[in-house]
């Protein structure tokens, strides 16, 4: 697991929007081999959102075969509540960009028959290949999705009730009236999230500072869900500086210190393949 540390969240979005596009541009999707990205919401993806948005709007990225597939969505909320994932999704994101709507798939709270709606999920991720990469967000409790403490570690998409700490953090959103909070969610499971092929995970503010410490300075425990990380062969979590406020100073400093060699390491290969295309261009005009 990678931790890169940022000093606040706008760096954190221009990071992680940079590295997706990079990772979306490599990959090189086509209508029939399309890039398969699961998205999170809240308001710790917001800045990764718009940096997106502005690539887009740049020409150096496109999402005209990127396939989405969203985390969670809370059971009962009409779709078209100012506070549903589905028309946050699009508020903040799918509007401003080139995705085709058919292309996005966001969980139906309303389904008349939730199991069948979570199954059908599944089934609908692996159709396409699985999912290339899973961006994630964390709520306060460590929870990855609305995989809340206890979940287990190889849950599936599936119907979840919502911590009452989950309940109050979420209070905010629904005017601070807690009786207006969903007490249910559909959400892919923590073995879903496995499943990708990469975890990138957006961690910011002081709030969030005991789940990081939990989940990368501890062990795999299902209190903690993203713990579950340290179990993925390629996750990164991207933090701000707020974030790491419960991290030992060492952990902080040792990130630090991966990341500052892994800069090293490609320099120093830059400019061998800089010296290489010369002596190339060299040999080519000889
Ligand atoms: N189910 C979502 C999570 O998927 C999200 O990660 C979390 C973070 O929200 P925020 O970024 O607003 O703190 O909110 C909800 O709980």
């Amino acid at each position: 697991m990678r931790l890169t540390i940022r000093d606040d969240p706008k760096a954190v979005g221009d990071y992680i929007a940079n590295y997706i596009s990079r990772r979306i541009n490599d990959f090189a999707p086509t209508p029939d081999k399309p890039f398969v990205l699961g998205l999170p919401t809240g308001s710790s993806p917001i800045p990764t959102y718009k940096a997106l948005t502005k690539l887009v709007k740049d020409g150096e990225l496109s999402f005209k075969n990127v396939v989405t597939f969203n985390m969670d969505e809370y059971v009962g909320l009409p779709s078209d509540h100012s506070e549903s994932y589905h028309t946050f999704m699009f508020r903040e994101f799918f509007s401003h960009i080139d995705i085709p709507p058919s292309q996005v798939h966001i969980l139906d709270g309303n389904a008349q028959d939730l199991i069948a709606e979570c199954n059908a999920y599944e089934q609908r991720i692996k159709s396409y290949g699985g999912i290339e990469l899973f961006l994630g967000g964390i709520g306060e409790d460590g929870h990855i999705a609305f995989n809340e403490p206890g979940s287990s570690l190889t849950s599936r998409t599936r119907i979840k009730t919502l911590a009452y700490d989950t309940i109050i953090a979420n209070a905010r959103f629904f005017g601070n009236d807690i009786s207006k909070v969903p007490r249910m969610a559909l959400t892919v499971g923590v073995a879903t999230v496995l499943e990708a092929r990469e975890v990138v995970v957006v961690v910011t503010g002081l709030r969030k500072s005991l789940a990081l410490s939990k989940a990368i300075e501890e062990g795999v425990n299902h209190l903690w869900t993203l713990s579950a990380l340290q179990l993925h062969p390629w996750a990164l979590i991207v933090v701000d500086e707020d974030a790491t406020a419960e991290l030992h100073v060492k952990t902080v400093k040792y990130f630090k210190s991966i990341e500052y060699v892994q800069e090293q390491v490609e320099r120093a290969r830059a400019e061998l393949g800089e010296r290489a295309e010369g002596s190339l261009q060299v040999g080519s005009t000889e």
